[in-house]
């Protein structure tokens, strides 16, 4: 199995508060990793570090590596803009651009140079496949993206983020906004997903995590309390926290 990403003593401050404490974990390639913790315990902030995302946030620091295919993400002569190619991501709430569905996912491959129209629109039918959204849309794809309900919105948003052929996908609580059937949907379509790309999910549902995921790892006050695999974490934890946490103890 091969490591897709390592991070190595990541630490991250929002000026003086230090919100990441020398994080070192590895990533396998077409495996997901769930993060867990709770809230406020540097989840999002951690793997916005992935794709350079934190980089907008002023009196932020990154100290340590996060090595992508080996190359530090953070090291000379880095094209943050292919990094945040390669490294893709879904938010909380689906973010659809106030334009068609078509739209939505042409407009991200003309921003990286496509302009055969033919090819976007292979690309486009392909990518709504992909993100299991196709049937749903085909006879929609003039119609507005904010049309669309919010498990489609999001599975749009994922449509739009493999497009442009990431090889990691970041999920920051994907579902968090989507009822039990469109949340049971976006989990078969991570299932499939992992085939091709290296899938790294923050979810505050326990039942989530322990469905979707082959590794997990815990996250308390910006330290790594425990990872490994998935149902070890869940049957049998390590640390008396990570007990305390998966049981609903805290957090
Ligand atoms: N832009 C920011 N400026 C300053 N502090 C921030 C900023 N964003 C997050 N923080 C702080 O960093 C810490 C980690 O926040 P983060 O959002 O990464 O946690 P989280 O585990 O993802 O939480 P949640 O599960 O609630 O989304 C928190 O104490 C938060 O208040």
């Amino acid at each position: 199995m091969k490591i897709k990403i390592v991070t190595e003593n990541l630490s991250f401050y929002y000026g003086d508060f230090c919100a990441l404490k020398n994080i070192s974990l590895e990533f396998l390639e077409n495996k997901v990793t769930a993060l867990i913790g709770p809230s406020g315990c540097g989840k999002s902030t951690f793997i916005r570090c992935l794709n350079r995302m934190n980089d907008l946030i002023p009196g932020a620091r990154v100290e340590g590596k996060v090595l992508l295919d080996g190359k530090n993400i953070y090291g000379k002569n880095i094209d943050v803009t292919e990094i945040r190619r390669r490294v893709g991501m879904v938010f909380q709430r689906p973010n659809p651009l106030p334009k068609s569905v078509f739209e939505n996912i042409a407009y991200g491959l003309k921003i990286n140079g496509r302009r055969n129209k033919a090819e976007i629109a292979a690309k486009v039918e392909e990518s709504l496949k992909a993100a299991a959204l196709w049937d749903e849309v085909k006879d929609k794809l003039k119609k507005s993206g904010l049309s669309l309900s919010g498990g489609q919105q999001q599975r749009l948003c994922i449509a739009r983020a493999l497009a442009i052929e990431p090889e990691v996908l970041l999920m920051d609580e994907p579902c968090s906004a989507l009822d039990p059937i469109a949340t049971q949907k976006i989990e078969e379509l991570i299932h499939k997903l992992k085939e091709k790309y290296t899938i790294i999910i923050v979810t505050h549902n326990m039942q989530q995590a322990a469905r979707v995921s082959d590794y997990t790892a815990f996250f308390y006050m910006g330290r790594i309390i425990e990872v490994g695999n998935t149902e070890d974490i869940f049957t049998k934890p390590r640390e008396k926290q990570t007990e305390d946490y998966i049981t609903g103890r805290f957090g």
